[in-house]
């Protein structure tokens, strides 16, 4: 047997999330941007960036701004306690979902080899969720989701004729094999910035668009309280989570 010393292990893959945090919230309804509207008297952004924030692992988050809200988001996060372990980058964002995560991974930094994206709409993610997505990566995946079984039965259906008319069902898929994902998702950076750059179909998430590639995606357990503020009856509910963990935790 040698003498020689172990190598020392090898530091562990850096780690940013990018929150694409310019959509108007149009689902909500009238309002500010949903990103800034406020749950439990903190704008739900603040609380997405403090999500991201909570995992050891992750050192830079970049915020994907309105196109016209740089300034005034950067003025928000800098008025909020932020973890002092964690950089923060602001960068105006895009007309799409999809333009807004493209514009944040230009400005990521080099360094940073796994790549999270974070809707700010989903502001209460669990903490062990990001870091099971994280996790995943760092064991090899390329695109890791969390996901959770569906409630409903779900039905696929045919184009309504006119606005207004019945929508005929024409399948019934296996709920078995369904599975509703959320964010944080996790990807390999040399593979997500591929993604970007390859595919030009309009697509509601990044993983899909690194499936278009062939890469496998895998899905750890997604929670709960990660879902998407997206209707007005969802401000409820996350008014609610909050009003609970504020309790659980004795304040
Ligand atoms: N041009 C856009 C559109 C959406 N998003 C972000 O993508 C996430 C998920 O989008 P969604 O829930 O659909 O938000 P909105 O687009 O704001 O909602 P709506 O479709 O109701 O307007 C949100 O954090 C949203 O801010 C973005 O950064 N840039
Ligand atoms: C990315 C996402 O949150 C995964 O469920 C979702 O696809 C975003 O969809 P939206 O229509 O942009 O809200």
């Amino acid at each position: 047997m040698s003498d020689d010393p172990l190598p020392p292990p090898s530091p562990a893959p850096r780690t940013a999330a990018v929150i694409p945090a310019a959509g108007r919230g149009v689902r909500l309804g009238p309002g500010a941007p949903k990103a800034l509207r406020v749950l439990g008297g903190t704008p739900m952004l603040v609380h997405a960036v403090r999500a991201m924030a909570a995992s050891r692992a992750v050192s830079l988050v970049v915020v994907v701004a309105p196109p016209d809200g740089a300034a005034e988001v950067k003025t928000l996060l800098d008025a909020h306690a932020l973890p002092d372990r964690t950089d923060f980058l602001v960068v105006p964002g895009g007309e799409t979902r999809q333009e807004s995560v493209k514009l944040g991974l230009d400005a990521l930094p080099p360094g940073y080899d796994i790549v999270l994206v974070h809707d700010a709409a989903r502001p209460l993610v669990p903490v062990d969720t990001v870091d099971a997505v994280i996790e995943a990566v760092r064991d090899g995946a390329g695109a890791v989701v969390p996901a959770l079984p569906l409630a409903d039965t779900v039905k696929q259906v045919e184009p309504a004729a006119a606005p207004g008319d019945p929508e005929p069902v024409v399948a019934t898929p296996d709920r078995s094999l369904l599975r509703a994902v959320q964010t944080p998702q996790g990807f390999d950076r040399a593979t997500l910035v591929r993604a970007h750059g390859t595919v030009t179909d309009d697509v509601t998430d990044d993983a899909s668009m690194v499936e278009q590639l062939g890469v496998t995606v895998v899905t750890v357990p997604g929670h709960e309280e990660a879902f998407k503020v997206t209707r007005p009856l969802d401000l409820v509910l996350a008014e609610a989570v909050l009003a609970r963990r504020r309790l659980n935790d004795g304040f």
